[in-house]
């Protein structure tokens, strides 16, 4: 049976068709939302995330903002996810409130240790393929990530490019999950997408 999970993340895709999907595929069984957004405003990427966030309570799914440890603060949230140019996790650590979940970009096995041990709750480790919402992604090789799997306990999610079709024995083997927007969010049918991810 796939215990894998699905950790959604937004891309930028007008909005309304964002929430549209999300309407459908949380329902299913998703993990995590990330709210990932470079270039709004404030006034339209606050308005966003508190439409993200009813519908996020409401099918109790944890909304995790990328980067902002500030729009955490002023927003009904429950995470934040910390790439290696972001605060650092020990410092966010220290600051936040109880029980904030908090998501780290690994991407060599040192770098996960110290997440793990600044107290990360899970780590984002990628990019396994070239990627349409993060075009720059730097790739990383499967050696790489079994040796980021073996260096820590909690939980890795791979990112960068994922699709049903090519998860890989080993990609499959050394996560926990698989974190994905286009392939949700860009297609069609993705409550289709959504169910060939649990079916793997
Ligand atoms: C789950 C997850 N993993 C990795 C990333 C990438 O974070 P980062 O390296 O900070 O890059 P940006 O997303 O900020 O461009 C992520 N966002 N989520
Ligand atoms: C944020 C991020 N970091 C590495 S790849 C990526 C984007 C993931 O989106 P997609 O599933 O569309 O490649
Ligand atoms: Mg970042």
């Amino acid at each position: 049976m796939n215990t894998k999970k699905i950790y959604l993340i937004t891309n930028s895709n007008p909005f309304d068709q964002q929430l549209k999907i999300l309407k459908k595929v949380l329902p299913l069984g998703i993990e995590y939302l990330q709210y990932r957004q470079k270039s709004l405003s404030w006034e339209q990427a606050l308005d966003e995330i508190h439409q993200l966030s009813i519908l996020c309570n409401l099918f109790e799914v944890p909304l995790i903002i990328n980067d902002r440890l500030d729009v955490v603060t002023i927003t009904d949230c429950q995470g934040i996810h910390l790439g290696e140019d972001d605060l650092p996790v020990k410092y966010v650590r220290r600051i936040a409130r109880p029980n904030l979940i908090i998501g780290a970009t690994a991407k060599t096995p040192e770098r996960a240790q110290l997440c793990e041990n600044a107290g990360a709750d899970y780590l984002g480790v990628g990019a396994f393929y070239q990627s349409s919402t993060k075009c720059n992604a730097k790739l990383i090789s499967h050696e790489t990530l079994k040796q980021i799997r073996a260096s820590v306990k909690i939980p890795i999610f791979g990112i960068g490019g994922l699709t049903p079709s090519n998860i890989t024995e080993d990609i499959y083997e050394h996560v926990d999950g698989f974190a994905v927007s286009d392939a949700i969010l860009s297609n069609a049918d993705p409550v289709t997408v959504v169910k060939n991810f649990k079916a793997l």
